[in-house]
């Protein structure tokens, strides 16, 4: 059974090379965890009173301002962070994909980094020499792959990382919104195969700022404010209140259609555990 269950937690970086001197007009930040300042080291709480239970099915989109939280919940969700107070259970193999980058080796050819980077996300290497022709076709790479990564611009890597990305077959999916660099074309084109990885994968958790995309591949939501959980709900109903008007008026007729779709599934709604 695919399950997230995380009960009350918390997660602090203690900052040790921190500068004491102050500003001299200080203004209150809008932005980021708090900042404690008890002990002789800062504190940046960046995660507190974490209570979730995410099951098979679901598709939450993490939505909030700058430094609210979301990367790190996404890290403690992976199994990256140990939460520093509280506990989380993570049941199901975790593809996390928060830098296209990770995982890549700039010395070895774009052939062999399908494979390493495959590994990274849970493959073994027989499943990924079994795709590669696949993820050769979509990124359109030719000849290139056959060369150290290096060699390759910002945008050609992004294109290996992403036909590597939308070619696995995850359990739990957790995707952090990291896909600039490619031409709005080749945007389109990894769209559809996001579409089709989120489809095949048992549970997604995406953190994005994009309306339109949450709405094509989330059917509920948490919104992260401050390092805590300010809502759950459905994607509508929390995006509404987190942007103060419903974002969904002016939205594709193609992100509509999937969003009604979204919302008559049953399983579009995010469990909870009692604390
Ligand atoms: N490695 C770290 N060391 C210290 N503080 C950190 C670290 N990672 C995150 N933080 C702090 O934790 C808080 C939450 O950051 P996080 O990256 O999770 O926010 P976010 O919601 O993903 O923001 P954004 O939308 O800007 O990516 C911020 O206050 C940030 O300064």
């Amino acid at each position: 059974m695919v399950s997230i269950d995380v009960w009350n937690a918390a997660v602090d970086f203690p900052i040790f090379d921190a500068k004491s001197r102050s500003l001299k007009k200080t203004v209150l930040g809008k932005t980021g965890g708090k900042i404690g300042t008890d002990n002789k080291v800062p504190i940046i709480e960046a995660l507190h009173d974490i209570n979730l239970s995410l099951r098979h099915g679901q598709r939450v989109a993490l939505v909030g301002h700058n430094g609210a939280g979301k990367s790190t919940l996404l890290r403690l969700l992976s199994g990256i962070y140990e939460p520093t107070r509280g506990h989380a259970r993570i049941e199901g193999k975790v593809a996390p994909v928060f830098d296209l980058g990770v995982g890549m080796d700039p010395e070895i050819s774009g052939l062999e980094n399908i494979i390493i980077r495959g590994l990274f996300l849970g493959m073994s290497r027989k499943q990924m020499e079994k795709r590669i022709d696949d993820i050769a076709d979509f990124s359109e790479l030719g000849r290139y792959l056959e060369m150290p990564l290096r060699t390759y611009s910002t945008g050609m890597r992004v294109r290996l990382a992403l036909g590597v990305v939308t070619s696995i077959d995850p359990e739990i999916l957790l995707l952090d919104e990291g896909i600039g660099a490619v031409d709005s074309e080749f945007l389109d084109k990894a769209k559809g195969r996001l579409t089709e990885l989120v489809k095949r994968s048992g549970l997604l958790v995406f953190a994005s700022h994009s309306d339109e995309f949450l709405a094509e591949l989330c059917d509920s939501a948490i919104w992260m404010e401050k390092g805590g959980i300010k809502e759950q709900g459905s994607l509508r109903e929390v995006l509404t209140h987190y942007k103060g008007k419903d974002p969904f008026e002016n939205l594709s007729p193609k992100a509509l259609e999937r969003m009604r779709q979204n919302e008559s599934d049953p399983t579009a709604t995010i469990g909870s555990n009692e604390t």
